[in-house]
């Protein structure tokens, strides 16, 4: 069984419209194309009438009537009678004429059949029924009672209607005769295939389509009149709602039980005669209201329509009078047969248990009563009519419009959520990243690509990189490459003095259009200083490995060099460590005095004793003997009871280190000596002397000789501590150390802070040649300080404080020959003013350059390359 009304592939975009006007929801919906369902279809067109894309077809009836118009039989079409709505009547005539320049021999009105029905219904109602008696002229509601209300089927007139009975009267006239049944309505070519009588149905649209396929235009035609009877006037009327029973008035016996129904009332009144509750006589029934108002007239007014056809019922058209009532034709008429039968098609959708709908209804999010809208988006009047339209596979779960807005906002969140990510990765890509159009329009870049051009954001996006090119912001563009070339290519660009290795990737779309071209960009020189990093880390480790001393594992405890002055003095400490000989520790601030105090601790069997530091400097004099030497009970006011040792007898077992001891006062000077000398101590206010088991280790940057010498600084006490000296010599004299000291802090303070930072060589080579003045404490200080207020990740010289690159300056314009060996004299001077002409002629363009190079004459310059020619 074929379906009459059809869905155009991939028009249908999901209104719904259809299933909502649907009067027995035979529309089903899969994969989101509305698709008639050809068992439930009744064929009244409300699909076609409702679908804005035009995405309803009809069966169409065209090329069976070109093959009958090709055949040499006789060929009757039959017009139904709401033509009088469908055309201008001046047009009629001219529409006949059409027809028969396309083939017809005649043109009848299909009003000469409703005569016929019409009749046939006066003699079925004369018998007076018991039951409701339906009309049949509708095949819309014919095939919603034998599909959808199969229990009404006896109550059927079982009569044909008006276009079956034309036919028939035809066939009878002309034998052999082909029918074809023209009209507003749809539904009659089921019929057609159901009943016999006629053999093809045209819509009106056809009919049209038909004149414009043989170039028949309607206004040139011959005005032409209907062949066959002429009907009465009241049958032309049957087009409008009631028109049957109109026909019948006068005729039968009328009563209130005689009742018209048409449109939407037309299924509540079979649902009420199917449950009993309403029993009319007869029900004069339509599914749309009146033929005037069926698809073909989407667009018209339906009762100016009615109206047009009530006109012509009685006005007619030219030669009306001369054409035949139909009673000429009685003897025919007697043996007509204008019954019919009917077919149970009952389709009925099956029923879902509670359990099945809730189950159905949490797909969409309803759990409970208040969830269910009832919205009618979905084609459906509530959401529990919709759960058994997809029980019945009829519906698509999707199609609930407040389920797929709250899915709609989840997933647009959800994206903009995953657009927010894609953007922070590619943000904080370190490779440069940028993305255009397909016409190399920049769409988009990263910070990093922004430092790689030099330029802001706002001043490349919507440019087109064909433009940077131009300007040589950065060339050549491998944006216009890739376009050109349609694939991926990787090539070197420059960007200023950078040199970016880079990758150019088109993305397509599905015709094979470039729609973005993705570049990433990496610095070369960048590139290989990290490969070079990461390849060296082990390498670092090892090296500061190699480089550092200590006794005790905590980072800062370790001592950084490899300056043989240091490795010497480190030696020295050794050796130092194991006697309990007192140290005196010179140099000046921040070398690293204190470091080495403790690292001769922590390398000598006092190591498990205390380390005690005191800085002789840094206490005020009022208290620093208390705290050196300790106090007993009310020694002073402010004093504990119970009294407190001093910080050397603290020292017990260990090594005490007394810092800045040339800040130590006079008095304390002769208090300590005692110290030194005895070994014990007195507390103050204290009688009994305490035996002190003391390593003592002291350190100053200042001069104690010339302290001495001036009479602030005790001499024995010098003598006493200045039993080993040591002079720790300043970082600028031991520059070996720099590298590796800036190693070690780098490394100490990017795990410190959780960073990975680098100090690129260059800029290592600069601050080797600084003097640093504080020494390794500055040094210390000055790379924490860059690594953490940086906010590159490879720090080069740009990046280096002005007062620091000031001495590479003077370091390139002064450079310093130096001599390591013996050799006579004239041999080093030429030896030097050899290499100082090489050195020359390689920087400049020509012996003038030189000469200005040098501070010599120009001819100088020429001689002496030219005996250095000579000799070579
Ligand atoms: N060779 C080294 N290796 C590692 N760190 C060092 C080295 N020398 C000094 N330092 C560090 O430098 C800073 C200063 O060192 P220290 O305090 O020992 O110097 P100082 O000579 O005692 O200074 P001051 O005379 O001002 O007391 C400390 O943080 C120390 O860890």
């Amino acid at each position: 069984m074929s379906c009459i009304v059809m869905t155009e592939k991939n028009k249908c975009r999901q209104c719904y419209s259809c299933v909502r006007n649907c009067p027995v929801k035979a529309v089903r919906v899969k994969e989101g194309q509305a698709e008639v369902l050809v068992e439930r279809c009744i064929s009244c067109g409300n699909c076609v009438k409702v679908c804005s894309q035009n995405a309803k077809v009809i069966e169409s009836g065209i090329e069976e009537t070109f093959r009958i118009l090709n055949e040499k039989k006789f060929k009757v079409a039959v017009i139904a009678p709401s033509f009088s709505a469908a055309f201008k009547i001046d047009e009629v005539g001219r529409i006949i004429g059409g027809l028969k320049a396309l083939g017809f021999d005649e043109v009848w009105e299909v009003a000469v059949g409703a005569e016929l029905v019409g009749k046939a219904y006066e003699e079925l109602l004369k018998m007076s029924p018991l039951f409701p008696i339906i009309s049949t002229p509708c095949p819309a509601i014919v095939n919603l009672i034998e599909k959808h209300f199969p229990n009404l089927i006896p109550n059927l007139a079982p009569l044909v209607s008006p276009m079956i009975a034309i036919g028939r009267l035809v066939k009878c006239l002309h034998p052999g005769a082909y029918v074809i049944f023209i009209g507003p309505c749809i539904a009659k070519k089921d019929e057609a295939k159901e009943v016999y009588g006629v053999d093809v149905v045209l819509t009106f649209s056809e009919m049209k389509d038909l004149f414009n396929l043989k170039n028949i235009v309607i206004n040139s035609q011959e005005v032409c009149s209907f062949d066959g009877p002429l009907p009465d006037a009241v049958f032309r009327g049957f087009p409008v709602s009631g028109g049957l029973l109109q026909s019948l008035k006068g005729r039968v016996a009328f009563s209130r039980k005689f009742i018209t129904a048409d449109g939407r009332d037309a299924i509540k009144c079979l649902e009420s005669i199917d449950k009993g509750e309403f029993k009319p006589n007869f029900v004069d029934i339509l599914m749309c209201r009146g033929c005037v108002d069926g698809p073909y007239f989407k667009h018209d007014n339906f009762y100016t329509g009615g109206e047009r056809v009530e006109k012509f019922a009685f006005s007619g058209i030219v030669g009306d009078d001369k054409r035949l009532k139909l009673d000429a034709f009685k003897d025919i008429i007697n043996n007509l047969d204008l019954t019919r039968s009917f077919k149970n098609k009952s389709v009925k959708m099956n029923v879902p248990t509670e359990d099945e709908i809730k189950r159905i209804l949490i797909h969409t999010n309803k759990f409970n009563k208040g969830d269910e809208l009832n919205c009618g988006a979905c084609g459906y009047d509530t959401c529990r009519e919709k759960a058994v339209a997809v029980y019945n596979g009829i519906a698509e779960i999707e199609m609930c419009l407040p389920y797929l807005l709250t899915k709609e906002i989840q997933e647009k969140n959800r994206i903009d959520e995953l657009n927010r990510e894609m953007s922070a990765i590619i943000e904080s890509s370190y490779d440069g990243v940028l993305v255009t159009d397909g016409q190399g329009k920049i769409l988009r870049l990263n910070a990093a690509f922004t430092k790689f051009l030099g330029v802001s954001r706002e001043d490349v996006i919507g440019k087109n990189t064909e433009e940077l090119e131009k300007n040589r912001v950065i060339y050549p563009s491998i944006t216009k490459l890739v376009i050109k070339e349609k694939r991926r290519l990787t090539l070197i660009q420059q960007a200023g003095k950078r040199r970016l290795f880079t990758t150019g990737t088109p993305i397509f779309n599905e015709n094979g259009e470039i729609v973005r071209v993705l570049i990433n960009a990496m610095d070369i020189d960048e590139y290989q200083s990290l490969t070079k990093d990461a390849l060296d880390a082990e390498k670092l480790k090892r090296y500061l490995e190699k480089c550092t001393h200590s006794g005790d594992s905590r980072p800062l405890h370790r001592i950084v060099s490899v300056s043989p002055v240091m490795e010497k003095l480190i030696h020295l400490c050794l050796r130092l460590a194991n006697v309990d000989s007192t140290v005196l520790l010179l140099g000046e601030s921040g070398v690293g005095k204190g470091l080495i105090a403790r690292f001769i601790h922590d390398n000598s069997p006092r190591s498990k004793g205390p380390f005690v530091k005191i800085n002789c400097g840094s206490i005020p004099a009022s208290l620093l003997e208390s705290e050196l030497f300790g106090y007993e009970t009310g020694a002073f006011t402010g004093a504990k009871r119970e009294g407190k040792p001093g910080l050397i007898e603290m020292a017990h077992k260990g090594t005490l280190f007394l810092d800045e001891i040339g800040d130590l006062p006079l008095n304390l000077q002769v208090k300590l000596l005692q110290v030194l000398q005895d070994r014990e101590l007195t507390r103050l206010g204290g009688i009994k002397p305490i035996e002190v088991d003391i390593r003592i280790i002291a350190a100053t940057n200042r001069d104690l000789r010339k302290m001495v010498e001036d009479g602030v600084f005790r001499e024995d006490l010098y003598y006493r501590l200045s039993v080993v000296p040591i002079t720790v010599p300043p970082l600028r004299e031991r520059k070996e150390d720099i590298e590796p000291l800036i190693l070690y802090f780098v490394n100490y303070y990017n795990k410190r802070n959780g960073i990975s930072k680098t100090l690129l060589q260059e800029a290592i080579d600069v601050l080797k040649d600084y003097s640093w003045p504080g020494n390794v404490r500055e040094l210390e200080n000055f790379v924490e300080r860059i690594l953490v207020t940086s906010e590159k990740n490879f720090i080069g010289v740009e990046d280096l404080p002005q007062y620091i690159k000031k001495s590479e300056t003077s370091r390139q314009n002064h450079c310093k020959i130096t001599v390591e060996g013996l050799m006579p004299l004239k041999e080093a001077i030429e030896m030097v003013e050899k290499q100082l002409l090489f050195l020359a002629r390689k920087k400049c363009k020509n012996t003038y350059e030189m000469a200005d190079l040098l501070g010599i004459n120009q001819s100088t310059v020429v001689r002496k390359l030219k005996k250095l020619k000579d000799n070579s």
